[in-house]
């Protein structure tokens, strides 16, 4: 396995005259899975806009398969990386427009209208997120778990390499999950395509991922395995939380145990 798909070295970016993520480095091959831990306002989403060139680097570098983004430009970017934001500006369009819509930065010139083929991925990926009763529905016309699951379809279709998804669980229940969970680690594991993620729910990323981060204040407080990350240690630290880790019985993963104020340890 290639162990720098995804090179990222040094890497700065953030905001003038306030927060600024820095010296990041991450390696990860391809197919990886990768989910982004840490707390509100450690710099989770600033990171990704760094990589999804929505922010200038101020330093360093991100490149992903042997090509340097720095010299892409958007439409290049937009072949390479899709991103699911944490929240998706909505118009009336159909589902099923709004899901073709991630076919556009494959569009040649002077290519005005989909294609047979961008409607049989559109509808590939709507049928994988198990929305397809929903195709015909003005997307502000369902609701916030369903939004989520087309904001995936979407940025599936437009058939990255690498994918960012900016808490994509949010919204939703845990059937859908659960769903949204196995579908990305299969594409991961039989697509090669490479996932990074910024999850709140500790324990959907240790059980899934096939690496994490763990983000404080703007730095990469500590990388790997979900065994080497989510240590009660590291945990208590990056969070300021008390917490007790144990293990799924099932999986050996690890499990985060909040612990209510009522308990003395
Ligand atoms: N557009 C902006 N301009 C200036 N500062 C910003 C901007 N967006 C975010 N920040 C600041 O950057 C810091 C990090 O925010 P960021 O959204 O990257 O954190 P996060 O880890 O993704 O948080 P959350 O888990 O709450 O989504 C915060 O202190 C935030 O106030």
């Amino acid at each position: 396995m290639d162990m720098s798909y995804l090179e990222i070295k040094d890497m700065s970016c953030g905001y003038h005259n306030g927060f600024f993520v820095s010296d990041i480095n991450l390696s990860l091959p391809k197919g990886a899975f990768l989910g982004i831990i840490g707390r509100n306002g450690s710099g989770k989403s600033t990171f990704f806009r760094g990589i999804a060139a929505d922010l200038p680097l101020s330093g360093g570098e991100v490149v992903v398969g042997g090509v340097n983004l720095a010299g892409v430009g958007l439409r290049g970017l937009a072949r390479l990386i899709a991103v699911v934001p944490q929240f998706t500006e909505l118009s009336g369009v159909s589902v099923q427009e709004y899901v073709l819509m991630g076919r556009i930065a494959h569009r040649r010139p002077f290519q005005f209208s989909y294609t047979e083929a961008d409607r049989a991925v559109a509808a590939k990926y709507i049928e994988l997120m198990g929305i397809t009763h929903l195709k015909d529905k003005p997307v502000t016309e369902i609701s916030g778990g369903e939004q989520q699951m087309a904001a995936v379809a979407c940025a599936l279709t437009q058939q990255p390499t690498l994918l960012l998804l900016d808490e994509p669980t949010s919204h939703l229940d845990i059937t859908y999950q659960v769903r949204i969970m196995n579908l990305l680690e299969e594409l991961s594991r039989r697509e090669g395509i490479t996932i990074m993620m910024i999850v709140h729910d500790l324990n959907l990323a240790g059980e899934y991922c096939t690496h994490l981060m763990l983000m404080s204040e703007g730095k990469s407080l500590c990388q790997g395995a979900a065994t080497a990350v989510l240590t009660r240690e590291n945990i208590e630290r990056a969070y300021r939380t008390r917490v007790e880790v144990g293990v799924n019985p099932v999986s050996k993963r690890p499990f985060i145990f909040p612990l209510s104020g009522r308990v003395t340890v």
